[in-house]
């Protein structure tokens, strides 16, 4: 029997954790999907979708409840409360959404969930539709904590140095935060473990990296566990290939940018000069910590460019911005890869969250890692030791990264002897980072692939 033609195009749902560093990276893959031919609906919690603000270009936005309209997570009693009933009443509203687009004669086809929200699976499977999971961290890191959920890595760790298979030799600091202070944020733990609970029932297993860039373990995950796709980085295709046009926002931001007065200040400042500092969207530092990053950045002597979130100023020490007027200028968000791309930028500052690690190396920026807590110590090492492109500032026995330590990374990062090969292995990366997306690169054969086998589906 011949197959009924199709009258729409493939429709996918595109469902993001709600936070700033899970919704940026799918929704450049959105584009891609859509510029490969597919249509796609983002869908955003109700909360997080009032403060939204920009332009989502092709991709519609639609919003589901995850129980907290008011105040997101910060509203729930704790972290695993949160979890209980965003599964719920999201899979409810999940449910309801895909049924209203399908009478209003825009059928979904499939479901590309945050690997975060596992029960957006139960329902795209209860409803007939393809499921593709969506690992928004690196492919190391994912791979650790499956390895945990299939008990063939015990928690608490016992020994300092740990095989995971498909992984070279860790140290347990080396690892993400969660597995080696066990027992530290359980409704993290909790989240992450469980970002495998049905993984035997998805269709397609998508990751936000590219081959080269952690071939050993892809290769792994492709041969021993499921057909693995890396589809990244996922920057905006103006930084990388150029050909989805040259918008250079990821579209829907939830702080608003301070772009004119970060553009013209660094357009002062000589080439390599200035160190960018950030900490991402959702770390909260300790009061002591704040104060030392602030005196690494004075005493590196160089020009600094640092965000605080409006919520982090007040821990800023008092005169600071007063004092240091004329090396440094603090802003409460920018538009961070314009910065990473200014010629004046010489090393970026970063806790090492996955996107910034991502952004720096596939703009060719070289890094000082402070990692904080989550998949951060991981991606430090990788940046210091498997990539070559910055080094991994250390914390002391409190936890708290010294003022001499970043001051000494901060200066060996701009100017000391390992330079050179940092450099030169930035420059490595960020080429291949735009192979990997580039017409017929790894990545972009995987997108490919997916859009045409739904699209025949
Ligand atoms: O002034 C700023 C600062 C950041 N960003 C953007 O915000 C995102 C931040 O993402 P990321 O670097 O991953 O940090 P977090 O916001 O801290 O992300 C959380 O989520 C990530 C993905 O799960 C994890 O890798 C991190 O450890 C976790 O803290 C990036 O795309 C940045 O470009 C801006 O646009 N402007």
């Amino acid at each position: 029997m011949e197959k009924e033609k199709r009258t729409h195009k493939a429709h996918c749902i595109v469902l993001p954790f709600p936070s700033q560093g899970h919704i940026n990276p799918m929704v450049q893959f959105s584009k891609r999907l859509v510029h490969n031919g597919a249509k796609v609906t983002l869908v955003a919690t109700r909360f997080i979708s009032k403060s939204l603000l920009g332009d989502s270009g092709p991709i519609a936005v639609e919003t589901i409840s995850d129980g907290y309209d008011d105040g997101g997570f910060a509203q729930a009693e704790s972290g695993s409360t949160y979890l209980e009933r965003s599964r719920v009443v999201g899979s409810e509203t999940l449910g309801s959404l895909i049924e209203k687009l399908k009478s209003s004669g825009c059928p979904v086809d499939c479901v590309v969930y945050d690997a975060l929200l596992p029960w957006a699976l139960d329902v795209a499977k209860k409803l007939g539709l393809v499921g593709a999971v969506f690992f928004t961290q690196s492919c190391t890191v994912n791979n650790v904590y499956y390895h945990v959920h299939q008990g063939m890595l015990k928690v608490p760790l016992s020994e300092p140095e740990v095989v995971v298979p498909g992984l070279f030799p860790l140290q347990a600091c080396d690892l993400p935060s969660i597995v080696y202070l066990y027992g530290s944020y359980p409704a993290f733990f909790d989240l992450v473990v469980n970002q495998f609970s049905n993984i035997e029932k998805v269709d397609w297993v998508f990751c936000n990296t590219f081959y080269t860039l952690e071939e050993k373990v892809v290769e792994y995950w492709m041969t021993k566990i499921c057909p693995l796709r890396t589809i990244g980085p996922t920057l905006p295709s103006a930084y990388l290939d150029k050909r989805l046009g040259d918008d250079k926002d990821y579209g829907l931001n939830m702080l608003k940018p301070v772009t004119g007065a970060c553009m013209e200040w660094l357009d002062g400042k000589p080439n390599g000069s200035v160190v960018y500092a950030s900490y991402g969207s959702f770390a909260v530092l300790e009061p002591e910590q704040m104060e030392e990053v602030t005196w690494g950045l004075r005493r590196s002597n160089a020009y600094f460019l640092m965000v605080v979130r409006e919520s982090e100023q007040a821990k800023l020490p008092q005169n600071f911005k007063e004092e240091t007027v004329e090396k440094g200028l603090v802003v409460s968000w920018c538009q961070q890869l314009e910065v990473l791309a200014h010629r004046a930028i010489g090393c970026f500052l970063t806790h090492g969250g996955w996107n910034s690690t991502l952004e720096a190396l596939s703009l060719g920026v070289p890094m000082v890692v402070a990692p904080l807590f989550t998949d951060q110590p991981t991606n430090a090492k990788f940046v210091e030791d498997v990539w070559g492109i910055g080094l991994r500032a250390r914390a002391d026995d409190k936890g708290i990264v010294r003022r001499e330590v970043l001051e000494h990374c901060i200066g060996e990062v701009m100017g000391g002897d390992r330079l050179k090969g940092i450099r030169s292995n930035a420059m490595k990366w960020k080429n291949l980072a735009r192979e990997a997306v580039d017409e017929g690169g790894s990545s972009d054969k995987c997108i490919d692939e997916f859009v045409a086998k739904l699209g025949a589906w």
